[in-house]
């Protein structure tokens, strides 16, 4: 079975979300990631278009909020056709509860209710700033694994994490649960706001489930040659 890989539809109009779907796959054997720039700009109906138009859908809005706040968000995300959705780890476990429960309540029934994904420490985020900025005590890798234990028994379906972590989370965690990992670079030698990367392979190899995949594809002069060559290496 062909692992996900994730494109991050992180553009401002139209056009430019048609030039990129041009270029992945048919929309059943596609899961895109609508973040917070073009919900914002496009809203919830864009989502609901490319459901319906059959794309597997991961919304990544990275909710971090008090618990019943966040539990009637997740309640109306539910109702858009969603495949997976994010809440940060930091939140907290009862949020991470609270965010669960929301999906539940807001499937219908005989539909799938959508994966929760809790985001640990962002792959923007280098160990300098873990500790300098977070004042976080612990390594990297032991603050991302204590944040993906509790998400876990919050009942979280899966983490986002960098594929650096991958590796140490699976034998701690197990396979019954999702490792998803942004900060793909396929060339190593790229610099941008991303602090914890790998290549597509590197991935594949520390065992992620699915790689999410941006700039590497959406900035690429061949958009559709960058995402098969991506794929064929996670594959
Ligand atoms: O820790 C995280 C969580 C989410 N993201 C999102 O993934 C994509 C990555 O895009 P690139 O252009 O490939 O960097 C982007 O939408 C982020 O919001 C992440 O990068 N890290």
């Amino acid at each position: 079975m062909t692992k996900p890989v994730i494109v991050a539809l992180d553009v401002d109009n139209q056009t430019q979300l048609k030039e990129i779907l041009a270029s992945l796959a048919e929309p059943s054997q596609t899961t895109i990631k609508i973040g917070m720039e073009l919900f914002f700009n496009s809203g919830a109906n864009i989502v609901k278009e490319l459901a319906n138009q059959g794309y597997h859908i991961f919304l990544d809005l990275k909710l971090h909020d008090i618990p019943n706040t966040v539990y009637n968000a997740t309640k109306q995300l539910a109702q858009l056709g969603i495949s997976y959705t994010t809440v940060h780890a930091l939140g907290g476990s009862k949020m991470i509860k609270a965010a669960k429960e929301g999906l539940i309540a807001g499937t219908a029934f005989n539909k799938n209710v959508p994966k929760l994904l809790a985001v640990t420490e962002l792959t923007s985020i280098s160990d300098d700033v873990l500790s300098n900025e977070q004042n976080c005590k612990f390594s990297m890798q032991k603050q991302v694994l204590s944040l993906a234990k509790m998400a876990k028994s919050a009942g979280s379906d899966g983490i986002v994490c960098s594929p650096l972590e991958v590796k140490i989370l699976r034998q701690q965690l197990g396979d019954d649960f999702l490792y998803v990992t942004p900060g793909i670079r396929p060339n190593h030698s790229t610099s941008d706001d991303q602090a914890r990367t790998a290549t597509p392979r590197q991935a594949k190899e520390f065992g992620a489930s699915a790689i999410v995949v941006g700039r590497p594809v959406t900035l690429a002069s061949d958009p559709k040659s960058a995402y098969e060559a991506i794929k064929k290496e996670f594959n």
